[in-house]
């Protein structure tokens, strides 16, 4: 039988605490790699927000839809946030694999468990900055958060720093200290030669 699109063109999870570099390194990558890769388009029970298209930046749904398709296991992953629902259906990573296209998901611990859980076939890569301390500078240099947010964001940080210590959940660690070299090593990783993880 000849191999499914999500079978050639396995999915990227990249997970990290906030201000580990995840952004930044995937903008190089997309940059670099352009029409090779993708994102999934989430659904959510938030309000679409002016400028918003349904379907480009979410699919927009209500809580009962969003249940319904949970209660028929068509999510990888899904999580609330505040009163909003956000998750990640299978349908919509295979729908980038179907265009030729390998779907990153940049995604959070409790994601990182349901997706590893899922039959997606995923790649796991954790991608950690070289200490706390150095991640607390970087959040500061990036001004975007407020004092309070920060303290969350590094409190959070200690717990994901351990996830990303656990055995048996990562095919690869990379360490974000000088952003050349460890996106070089992303990158390496993520190409494999030009089989992209492909095991078919
Ligand atoms: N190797 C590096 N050396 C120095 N600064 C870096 C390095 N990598 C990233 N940065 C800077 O650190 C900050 C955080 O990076 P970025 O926003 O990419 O993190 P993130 O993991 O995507 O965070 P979030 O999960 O909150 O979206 C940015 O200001 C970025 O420019």
């Amino acid at each position: 039988m000849a191999p499914s699109a999500i079978q050639t063109h396995r999915p990227i999870v990249i997970c990290g605490p906030s201000g580990s570099g995840k952004s930044t390194i995937l903008t190089c990558l997309f940059k670099d790699h352009p029409d090779t890769f993708g994102f999934s388009v989430s659904h959510t029970t938030r309000k679409p927000r002016a400028g918003e298209q349904e379907g480009r930046e979410y699919q927009f749904t209500n809580q009962e839809a969003f249940m319904k398709l949970v209660n028929e296991g068509g999510f990888v992953e899904y999580a609330k946030f505040g009163s909003n629902f956000y998750g990640t259906s299978e349908k919509a990573v295979k729908s980038v694999a179907d265009a030729g296209r390998i779907c990153v998901l940049d995604i959070e611990m409790e994601g990182v468990k349901q997706v590893k859980r899922s039959d997606l076939n995923a790649r796991f890569l954790f991608l950690s900055p070289p200490s706390l301390e150095v991640l607390e500078q970087r959040l500061r240099g990036r001004a975007t958060d407020s004092e309070d947010a920060v303290r969350q964001r590094l409190d959070h940080a200690k717990h994901e720093m351990a996830f990303g210590k656990e055995e048996g959940v990562w095919d690869k660690v990379v360490i974000n200290d000088e952003l050349d070299k460890a996106y070089k090593e992303v990158e390496e990783w993520i190409v494999d030669g030009g089989k992209y993880g492909s095991q078919a």
